[in-house]
């Protein structure tokens, strides 16, 4: 059987002369249609220049992202991605942030089918009661199951999650988790979930793939979460087969994580350099910089 996806040896750095780094070396992985695959990893790993390949917003300077055989070439309709930071429009209703991405995936769908499309998503992840509310009236929770929905009211063959739930509170996150894994079996969907939780890679993958830490992250080997469906957080928590994963993956990330932090100590001595802001005074309020989305 082909593989849906296939990541063949593919190698992304930025920057370029002295600055470049290499970020992402050697890069396989192929996903069957209807798996669920976690990648876990490290911050600043690689994990959101991974899934951009994927997903099409970025490419590989070497090796290639497969999807059905073919190179992929940009974004597209068979690949939905849940972001990590909601990326709603603010200016328009739940309802309307949905149909707006509905309207471009389905332009033939009659208006009543439209309607109807949008209404099943949105009480799939129970906001029937917020339809009509704008983003900056919704708790970060409820941002980002509007991002859920609109990512799966596109119906891709491909959800792509890059770290859907790490901005959330431990239980709007196990509700969402749970709520994302019944979409995908029921709507037989191909997942593929970045994290640096190990416990909602074992909660919601049927692989996981660790990414050692950077610069040249590579995947490591995989893990096979083989506990039943629906896995209920509570009771794969006792079992002791859960206890022996779990502790197998952690410690294979510390020992590639120590590994890598003793050969970086020995190669790059970091000069002691303080950043300057452009505030007023240095002990005053310090500007924003950035501005979130
Ligand atoms: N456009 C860019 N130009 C230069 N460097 C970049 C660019 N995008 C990312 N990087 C660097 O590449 C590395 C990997 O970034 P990436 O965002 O893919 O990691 P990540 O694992 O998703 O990080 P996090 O877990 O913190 O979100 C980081 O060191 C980052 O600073």
């Amino acid at each position: 059987m082909m593989a849906l996806l296939e990541i063949k040896n593919v190698s992304k750095s930025y920057g370029s002369g002295s600055s470049k780094v290499d970020v992402l070396t050697d890069i396989n992985l192929s996903v069957n249609e209807g798996e669920f695959v976690a990648i876990v990893g490290f911050s600043g790993s690689g994990k959101t220049t991974l899934i951009n390949m994927i997903s099409g917003l970025q490419f590989p300077d070497k090796g290639v992202v497969l999807l059905h055989g073919n190179p992929i070439t940009g974004p597209g309709p068979d690949r939905g991605v849940i972001f990590q930071n909601y990326s709603l429009l603010p200016w328009l209703t739940v309802y309307k942030n949905i149909k707006l991405a509905v309207d471009e995936v389905f332009p033939k769908m009659t208006r009543k089918d439209k309607d109807k499309h949008i209404k099943k998503y949105i009480a799939m992840v129970n906001l029937s009661h917020a339809i009509e509310k704008m983003p900056s009236e919704l708790s970060g929770g409820m941002r980002q199951r509007v991002s859920v929905a609109r990512a799966l009211a596109m119906d891709p063959e491909v959800l792509l999650m890059d770290e859907p739930l790490s901005a959330l509170d431990a239980l709007t996150r196990g509700t969402l988790q749970e709520e994302i894994v019944k979409i995908w079996s029921q709507d037989k969907k191909t997942a593929i979930l970045i994290t640096n939780d190990v416990d909602e890679g074992i909660l919601m993958a049927d692989r996981i793939i660790p990414l050692t830490p950077g610069p040249n992250a590579t995947l490591g080997p995989e893990f096979k979460i083989n506990f039943e469906r629906p896995r209920i957080l509570t009771e794969i928590n006792r079992d002791p087969e859960y206890k022996r994963l779990r502790n197998e993956i952690l410690d294979y990330l510390m020992e590639v994580g120590a590994t890598r932090r003793q050969v970086s100590d020995q190669k790059y001595l970091l000069p002691n350099i303080q950043p300057t802001l452009p505030s007023k005074s240095l002990f005053g309020k310090r500007k924003k910089l950035v501005s979130n989305s």
